[in-house]
């Protein structure tokens, strides 16, 4: 059974006529633009905000009219993929280097939605690699910070340069397993001079869509769960 489109076709229901929906980055998000498309072939009317510009492509072809963000004032809902997925859905995100475009759209939005595949969820974040994006000028001196502190940073590559994000940035992968509290970790990221965004998205889910098998199931935010960073 393939989970990532299981969990992705689900979360096109949640897609309504007249809607703004935020369009995810990823291989599982992947399948919600098509199901999206289909519908909108059939007459539903909707805009798309991409969040990467491989998503534009794939939802132009999809035929999905779309907007810039700068162009619209709010999101009805967003759905996208993540990396990991804790109990509070709290999460990972990035491993496809569209978070920074990711976050903004997933903070303007009234909802947000992930869709992932069983093996996403996790007891505790920080397994996954944590994805930062940096600016390119002076790189090796946040690697190094990121060294101090026992986080085993990695420069993404591609095709043996450096993987350079929409923005133009760079993206530093660190092991953050070992931080322990994810909110100060995050904190401390955000205040780095170099660091344009990280990938913990804390508070920003408020559905997960989970393939498992031949089934899909659903997961709420925790009414507790804090604000959005
Ligand atoms: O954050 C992301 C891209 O920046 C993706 O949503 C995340 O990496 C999950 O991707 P996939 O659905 O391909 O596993």
């Amino acid at each position: 059974m393939n989970e990532k489109k299981t969990a992705g076709e689900k979360a096109a229901e949640f897609v309504e006529d007249g809607m703004t929906i935020g369009l995810g980055t990823g291989s599982t998000v992947y399948y919600t633009i098509r199901k999206i498309g289909e519908r909108v072939q059939n007459g539903l009317k909707i805009t798309g905000v991409p969040t990467s510009q491989a998503t534009a492509v794939l939802a132009r072809g999809c035929g999905i009219p779309l907007a810039d963000l700068n162009d619209t004032d709010t999101i009805d809902l967003t759905i996208d993929g993540a990396d990991e997925v804790d109990p509070a859905l709290n999460g990972i995100k990035g491993g496809g280097g569209a978070l920074l475009f990711e976050k903004l759209v997933a903070n303007a939005s009234k909802k947000n939605i992930w869709v992932v595949d069983h093996s996403k969820q996790v007891e505790k974040l920080g397994a996954y690699p944590l994805p930062v994006e940096v600016i390119p000028f002076g790189w090796k001196q946040i690697m190094k910070i990121f060294e101090e502190k026992g986080f085993r940073p990695v420069l993404r590559m591609k095709n043996g340069q450096p993987f350079q994000t929409d923005g133009g940035h760079y993206i530093v992968d660190i092991r953050a397993g070992h931080a322990g509290d994810m909110v100060a970790l995050g904190k401390w990221l955000d205040g780095l001079t170099g660091v344009v965004e990280h990938g913990l998205f804390l508070g920003t889910c408020d559905l997960v869509v989970v393939g498992d098998g031949e089934s899909v199931s659903m997961r709420e935010k925790p009414r507790e769960t804090g604000n959005r960073s």
